[in-house]
C-alpha cells in the first residue's frame, strides 16, 4: 500500500519549518530573551509588548508621561515614608503658611524633586507649583531645622529609587533645593507649555494620616493634557467610608485622546507603559439607590451641608446616604471617580470670594474626561486652566456623563 503523502517526512519537516517560521519571534524570545522584529532590530520585550498593544509607543507625550510618572513615583516614596511616621512628621516638621494652612517638610521636598525632573527634562517649559523657598532661606532656627530634614529626606528617597536617577537627576544640596522650589513660580496663562504641580495635595489629610496625593499636570495653551496623581495611601477598592480593601498606593495617569489608567503605586521601580497598566472608566449609574457621592473631609474646604441638600435632591434616601458618601481628602477624589467607584463629586463653596488654585484640580480634570465623565463649575461651566494660578469659577462639579447634567440641574436649585 503507498504511504500517504501526509506521513512522509518531507511534509512533515515542512509543517514544522513553517509552524517555526511563522512564530520566529516568539521563540528567539524564548531563546534569547529579546525580541527580533522584522526590521531585524531587537528591542526589549516591555517594549515590543507596548508597540503590539492597541496603544503605540508613540502615543502623544510619552516622554512627558515617564517622567512625570517617575517624578511623582519618587515623591510619593518620600511623602508615604512620611506619613507612615506621622506622629514625628507633625511635631517637628510642620509650618503654618500666611494664609493660615499648613505646609510641612513633606510639601517643599516633593517640589523640589518634581522639579527638578521637569527643568532637567524639559527647559523651557514653565512650572506653576503651590510653594516657594521664603520660609527656608529667612535666618531662623525654624528653617534651619526644616531644611535639614529636607535635604535628609530627599537623600532618602533618592537613594531608594536611584534606579530613576538617570531620567529625573537627584538634588544633593540645600541651594539647588532651593532654587528648584522656586521653579515653580509660573504665574500661569493661556499660551505655551505650564506645568501644574501639587506636592502634597491635602495636606490636612496627610497631617492626620489619611489621604493626600502628588498630582501633576501639563497645560498646553490653556488645555490639560496630562495628568499623573500619585496617591500613596489609597487602598485600590472604596466601597464606603468604612469598607476599603485591596493594594495600597495607586498611580492615576490620564493622557489627552489616549485614555485614563491605573497601576499599582510601590510595585515596580520602572516607568510602566500605557499598555501595560489597567485602563479605568467612568460608571454609567445614575439610580439613586446605588449612585455614590464623594466629597472631601474637610468642612472648611467645601460646603457639606449644601452638598446635603443637593443628595436630597437627586433623591438619595436620608437612611442610607451616609453609606453612599464617601469621604476623602484631596484628588484622591477624582482618582476614585475615573475608576468607576463612585459617580458624583460634589465641592460646593464655602465661601464667596475663595477661588481654588489650578494646581488643586488640573490631573484630576483630565483623569476624568479621559475615563469618560465631565468637570464643571457650580453652573456647570468646564473649569479653565488658562487663566492663571487660579481658576475663575466657584465650586467644582463632577459626574460621570448621564448623570453630569442632572446633577447641575440640582445644584442651580439649591443655590
Ligand atoms: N479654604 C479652602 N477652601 C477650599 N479648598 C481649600 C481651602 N484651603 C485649602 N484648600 C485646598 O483644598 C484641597 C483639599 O481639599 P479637600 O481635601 O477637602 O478636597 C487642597 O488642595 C487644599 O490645599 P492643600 O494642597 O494646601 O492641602
Ligand atoms: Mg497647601
Ligand atoms: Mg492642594
Ligand atoms: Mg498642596
Amino acid at each position: 500500500m503507498r504511504r500517504s503523502v501526509f506521513k512522509s517526512p518531507v511534509f512533515l519537516f515542512s509543517v514544522v519549518l513553517i509552524v517555526v517560521l511563522l512564530n520566529l519571534s516568539r521563540v528567539t524570545r524564548y531563546i534569547t530573551g529579546k525580541t527580533i522584529v522584522p526590521q531585524g532590530v531587537v528591542i526589549p520585550i516591555s517594549r515590543f509588548r507596548t508597540t503590539m498593544s492597541t496603544i503605540p509607543l508613540d502615543h502623544p507625550y510619552y516622554k512627558e508621561l515617564e517622567i512625570a510618572s517617575l517624578a511623582v513615583k519618587r515623591a510619593s516614596v518620600l511623602t508615604k515614608k512620611l506619613s507612615d511616621s506621622i506622629a514625628t512628621t507633625q511635631k517637628s516638621g510642620t509650618h503654618t503658611k500666611d494664609d493660615k494652612s499648613p505646609v510641612t517638610v513633606g510639601d517643599y521636598a516633593a517640589q523640589a524633586i518634581v522639579n527638578h525632573a521637569i527643568q532637567l527634562n524639559f527647559p523651557g517649559d514653565e512650572i506653576v507649583g503651590e510653594e516657594d523657598s521664603d520660609t527656608l532661606r529667612e535666618n531662623t532656627d525654624e528653617a534651619k531645622i526644616l531644611s535639614a530634614k529636607i535635604l535628609e529626606i530627599i537623600k532618602e528617597a533618592e537613594e531608594e529609587t536611584s534606579s530613576y536617577s538617570d531620567k529625573v537627576g537627584s538634588l544633593t544640596n540645600l541651594n539647588d533645593i532651593f532654587d528648584s522650589i522656586d521653579l515653580g513660580t509660573s504665574q500661569g496663562g493661556s499660551e505655551g507649555r505650564i506645568w501644574a504641580l501639587d506636592p502634597i495635595d491635602g495636606t490636612k489629610g496627610f497631617l492626620r494620616g489619611d489621604q493626600f496625593a502628588v498630582c501633576l499636570a501639563l497645560i498646553e495653551n490653556g488645555k490639560v493634557v496630562l495628568g499623573v496623581i500619585g496617591c500613596p495611601n489609597l487602598p485600590e477598592i472604596i466601597l464606603s467610608n468604612e469598607d476599603q480593601t485591596g493594594v495600597i498606593g495607586g498611580l492615576y495617569s490620564a493622557v489627552k485622546g489616549v485614555g485614563a489608567f491605573y497601576t499599582p503605586l510601590f510595585d515596580s521601580d520602572e516607568f510602566i507603559p500605557l499598555a501595560d497598566q489597567e485602563r479605568i472608566k467612568m460608571s454609567t449609574n445614575t439610580s439613586p439607590a446605588s449612585i455614590k457621592v464623594v466629597e472631601g473631609v474637610e468642612k472648611g474646604h467645601s460646603s457639606h451641608s449644601t452638598q446635603s441638600k443637593i443628595k436630597d435632591i437627586l433623591g438619595l434616601n436620608r437612611d442610607t446616604v451616609h453609606r453612599q458618601t464617601i469621604n476623602l481628602d484631596s484628588q484622591v477624589k477624582y482618582c476614585v471617580l475615573a475608576k468607576g467607584q463612585a459617580d458624583i463629586y460634589l465641592r460646593l463653596p464655602v465661601s464667596d470670594t475663595y477661588r481654588e488654585k489650578i494646581w488643586d484640580h488640573a490631573a484630576g480634570n483630565v483623569l476624568v474626561y479621559e475615563a469618560g465623565g465631565k468637570v464643571g463649575d457650580i453652573t456647570g461651566t468646564p473649569l479653565d486652566f488658562g487663566k492663571g494660578r487660579y481658576l475663575q469659577s466657584k465650586g467644582v462639579i463632577a459626574g460621570n456623563n448621564e448623570i453630569f447634567d442632572t446633577v447641575i440641574k440640582a445644584v442651580k436649585e439649591v443655590l
